[in-house]
């Protein structure tokens, strides 16, 4: 059984801003109190639209900012405590993949120094070992050894992007974060990208964090997905269950801008209209109920709290409730074979940990 390898508890991060609202500093709500937990050897996506809070998560998650409240516990250990060789274990073991190809590799380092960087700095291997896991990373990449004395410009989008995940791999992590990994490729080549990224995970016994404002890009490839609206997660589930039958009005409204692949055509069931609010000052109540479309009173007064629904589903909405999953299978038999796998795998974690911290609880009170 796959265990819990990250769990963010509570966690919320507020930035002060230089622009003062009415005279007083103005504080944006980037991330503002979320729990989840992400299983060895999953690919988690988290999706929402730009400014939802997304990539500060990601920072959070791998302790390059700190917090303002909650915490991140990485294998069993709250990570704002790391100091020393524990930190820097922690950044040997998680890695980043950058959105940018262009922009997040040195123009001025040969790719086989930039692929090479991460085990210098973590003082790993000989030079000739280092020039061998060069070559190797190359290879797993689809690039060729040869390519090591190049430059980066020499490359396409595409390739770079491969160079980017090859000095991701270099420390040998077990968590890879890609903060929206594909997102300034073009289209054509956003598959074969995604695709490496898989095959490596699987090769590597990785654990994947896709962060996507495009769902298109994570559809084929997570095992769950946590949908963010204004620093909130408002859905949390496995993958193909939350796209085959969402639960919250803000997830139907992202899957109703998916182009249906055949046609190219957006299939338009929910309307989201307007950008979304500024977390400066968030709406009242539920933060989407400015755009949503099945809005009631309660809505704009009470905040809905993340709840279990079935199957794993966690959903924030007044409104949610198991009617809108019943085009899900309800037993496991009848869910594709590594959706019940996963599935399987994800609700003996889940136990455990319930159970776990049911007797941490009654240890304490004891
Ligand atoms: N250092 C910072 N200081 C002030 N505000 C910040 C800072 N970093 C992020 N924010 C704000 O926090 C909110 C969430 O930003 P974040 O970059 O995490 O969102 P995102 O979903 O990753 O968006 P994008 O896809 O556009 O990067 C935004 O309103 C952003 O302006």
């Amino acid at each position: 059984m796959n265990a819990p390898i990250l769990q963010a508890r509570g966690l919320m991060r507020h930035f002060i801003t230089n622009k003062p609202l009415f005279g007083a500093p103005s504080i944006v709500q980037a991330v503002n109190g979320v729990d989840f937990e992400i299983i060895e050897g999953e690919t988690f996506a988290i999706v929402g639209e730009s400014g939802c809070g997304k990539s500060t998560l990601a920072r959070l998650l791998s302790h390059l900012i700190e917090a303002s409240e909650g915490s991140v516990i990485y294998d069993g250990r709250e990570i704002s405590g790391l100091t020393g060789a524990e930190l820097r274990d922690l950044r040997r073991e998680m890695q980043f993949i950058f959105q940018d190809p262009f922009s997040s590799l040195n123009p001025r380092m040969t790719v086989g120094a930039l692929i090479g960087e991460p085990l210098r700095i973590h003082k790993i291997g000989t030079p000739a070992e280092r020039r061998a896991k060069v070559a190797e990373l190359l290879r797993k990449v689809g690039l060729r050894p040869e390519h090591a004395d190049r430059y980066p410009h020499e490359f396409s989008g595409g390739q770079r992007q491969r160079i980017g995940i090859a000095r991701a791999l270099a420390t040998g992590p077990r968590i890879v974060i890609g903060d929206e990994p594909v997102s300034a490729l073009d289209v054509s080549i956003q598959a074969q990208v995604v695709n490496i990224l898989e095959d490596l995970k699987d090769e590597f016994g990785l654990t994947l964090i896709i962060i996507a404002h495009d769902l298109a890009v994570i559809r084929h490839v997570a095992d769950r997905v946590a949908v963010m609206y204004l620093g909130e997660i408002v859905e949390l589930g496995e993958a193909a269950e939350v796209f085959a039958a969402p639960a919250h009005p803000y997830t139907e409204a992202l899957l109703s801008a998916i182009p249906i692949p055949a046609t190219g055509a957006r299939k338009v069931q929910t309307k989201i209209e307007g950008d979304p609010p500024n977390p400066i000052s968030p709406p009242s109540g539920c933060r989407f109920h400015t755009r949503c479309t099945y809005v009631q009173d309660i809505c704009r007064t009470e905040r809905p709290q993340l709840r279990d629904m079935d199957q794993g589903r966690r959903v924030a909405c007044h409104f949610a409730d198991n009617m809108s999953l019943e085009g899900i299978r309800t037993d496991n038999q009848a869910r594709p074979p590594a959706v019940a796998r996963r599935f399987a795998r994800y609700s003996a974690a889940r136990a455990s940990m319930t159970a776990n911290t049911e007797s941490a609880k009654l240890e304490k009170e004891e």
